[in-house]
């Protein structure tokens, strides 16, 4: 049974796939003290949050069974994604269910902010009838910059060109040719910030948007400019924007968001210009339904090993890509494993070499297998979220390189891994219908069925070697199951390849060293 542990907010038919799934138990708890969290996350094997639940590396690290972390929604902000990626935990979002409502959300404050919207409310219902104050502008020929035309920025750039707006957008992954069928202007940051009336923030929270929007952006600006932030607090540089208003350069600004959330009494309230909403982008019934069933079943499929799509700390693959690929993923795997066991010392390198047809694919997540299966004879941690990073992190170079010819195999997949003893080298393939094979250790050729119990044993080509060897296993009650000899010359080094039916016990590695044609016994566990 999977233990989900929610914390923030879910929409109940959102997450109906969970709470009626058999294989899981729901616990939601969404006012949990951060040491009833702490308590609580240490049992789950997955966490579904909102924006609320700050899942730090200390949540995290108390995740002793966490698997997966589920963001309802788009930012990820709140949840430390390197902590996840190092403990191997992947972090899937939703970005798609709450684009219509951020984006309308959006809409709605830039007219509120121009025609005064909120202020005119509170005025009338407080008994005044103040019409002077609250004269508004048009949108109608006004010039809107939005900053970051992702989903949000996009779905708000149609809606304001309806408006008749003249749209300039600045984002650094915008072509000519994408602004183009948008019907929006390219322009550069300064140009969207000096030409705008009003101006809209759409990205993400990172280290390069953190106030992005700043005194030097304010002193660019239009005097009269009004400013829009649905997306991140933070985004905005807070003090900058009270100075800018009250200096009046600016004429108004509309926050959805907060460099800390809730922002209590915060100085910005006390402007007449200063118009908000508490987090509520994302709040519609459609939105919270859509991105709580997506987070839903992305949770359902990584807790059942099952293909997912959003995962925010692994590259995304195209769903052809992932079927293509999934055959030779257990060929990765032991390839890796297999690898490793072959080579004394540190591990300084691994260099996979995908050749034939396979040199034609995106082959980064088989990489990432590859590693996963070399670096678990060291770690028990290891998953192949976390093994480019933990290689990383012990300072493993990991290398591909791409041949197309395959040696007259459609595809040949060779792992090499240098230590600081030496360099070993082993090559499969995924035989048609017989599923993955081992065909090459070193330069010796084999045929070898990735799985189970072995042995390779390097030796000098002698006769009686092989019988010698067979008696000692039988004397040790190893049964040998399959046995192949490959060999440079005759008389010269030879291997011996032999699949055994139980783990080799140490001490008939020892007698088998004992022998003197014997030069290395491995045992190999796959
Ligand atoms: N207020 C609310 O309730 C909600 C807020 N959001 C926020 O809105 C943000 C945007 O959401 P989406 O449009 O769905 O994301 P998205 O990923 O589709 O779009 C973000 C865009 O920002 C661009 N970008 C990144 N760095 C940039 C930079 N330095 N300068 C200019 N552009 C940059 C990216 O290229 C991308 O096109 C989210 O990251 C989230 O923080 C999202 C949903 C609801
Ligand atoms: O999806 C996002 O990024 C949002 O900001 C929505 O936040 P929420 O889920 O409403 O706390």
């Amino acid at each position: 049974m999977y233990r989900v542990l929610i914390t923030d907010p879910l929409s109940d038919q959102g997450i109906e796939k969970l709470t009626q799934a058999p294989d899981v138990e729901v616990i939601l708890n969404t006012s949990l003290s951060k040491e009833e969290l702490l308590e609580e996350i240490s049992q789950a094997d997955a966490l579904l949050v909102r924006s609320q639940t700050k899942v730090t590396a200390e949540v995290i690290q108390a995740g002793k069974n966490l698997k997966a972390i589920g963001r309802a929604g788009v930012g990820v902000d709140n949840i430390d994604i390197p902590a996840a990626t190092s403990r191997g935990i992947i972090v899937v979002n939703a970005p798609d269910g709450n684009t219509i409502s951020t984006a309308e959300h959006t809409f709605a404050m830039m007219i509120s902010l121009a025609r005064n919207i909120p202020q005119g409310y509170r005025s009338t219902v407080q008994g005044k009838w103040d019409r002077k104050s609250y004269v508004g502008v048009e949108l109608n020929k006004k010039t809107l910059g939005i900053i970051g035309l992702g989903r949000i920025g996009t779905e708000l750039s149609k809606r304001a060109r309806v408006f008749n707006m003249n749209v300039l957008a600045y984002d650094p992954y915008l072509t000519e040719e994408r602004a183009h069928k948008i019907g929006v202007t390219k322009a550069t940051l300064d140009e969207a910030i000096a030409q705008s009336d009003f101006i809209t923030v759409h990205t993400p929270l990172t280290k390069e948007t953190h106030h992005l929007i700043s005194t030097e952006a304010f002193n660019q600006m239009k005097p009269g400019v009004r400013l829009i932030n649905c997306a991140r607090g933070g985004i905005i540089d807070e003090a900058a924007l009270l100075q800018a208003i009250q200096d009046g350069k600016v004429a108004g600004a509309a926050l959805d968001v907060f460099e800390t959330e809730p922002p209590g009494e915060h100085p910005l309230f006390s402007l007449p210009q200063v118009i908000a909403t508490p987090h509520l982008g994302a709040s519609t019934r459609e939105a919270q339904e859509n991105v709580a069933i997506d987070v839903s079943e992305e949770i359902l499929h990584i807790l059942r090993d099952q293909p997912f799509k959003n995962a925010v700390n692994l590259p995304s693959i195209p769903a052809e890509l992932q079927e293509k690929l999934r055959p030779y993923q257990i060929l990765a795997e032991k390839l890796g494993l297999f690898a490793i066991q072959t080579a004394d010392g540190a591990l300084d390198e691994v260099t996979i070499t995908y050749s034939g047809e396979l040199a034609d694919w995106d082959t980064a997540p088989l990489t990432r297998i590859t590693l996963k299966g070399a670096l678990s004879h060291y770690l028990s941690d290891v998953n192949y979220i976390n093994a480019p990073h933990l290689a990383k992190e012990r300072g493993v170079r990991v290398t591909e390189q791409k041949i197309s010819k395959a040696q007259g195999f459609t595809n040949l997949f060779t792992v090499t891994v240098k230590t600081n003893t030496g360099e070993h080298q082993v090559a499969g393939t995924l035989l048609n219908g017989l599923g993955p094979r081992i065909l090459k250790i070193d330069q010796y050729s084999v045929d070898i069925l990735p799985t189970g119990h072995q042995l390779l044993i390097h030796h000098h080509d002698r006769p009686g070697a092989i019988g010698r060897v067979g008696t000692i296993l039988g004397n040790h009650d190893v049964n040998i199951a399959t046995m192949q000899v490959g060999r440079k010359d005759i008389g010269g080094q030879a291997i011996m390849m032999l699949t055994v039916d139980k783990a080799v016990p140490e001490e008939l590695l020892k007698d088998l060293e004992k022998l003197d044609e014997i030069q290395s016994v491995t045992a190999i566990d796959l």
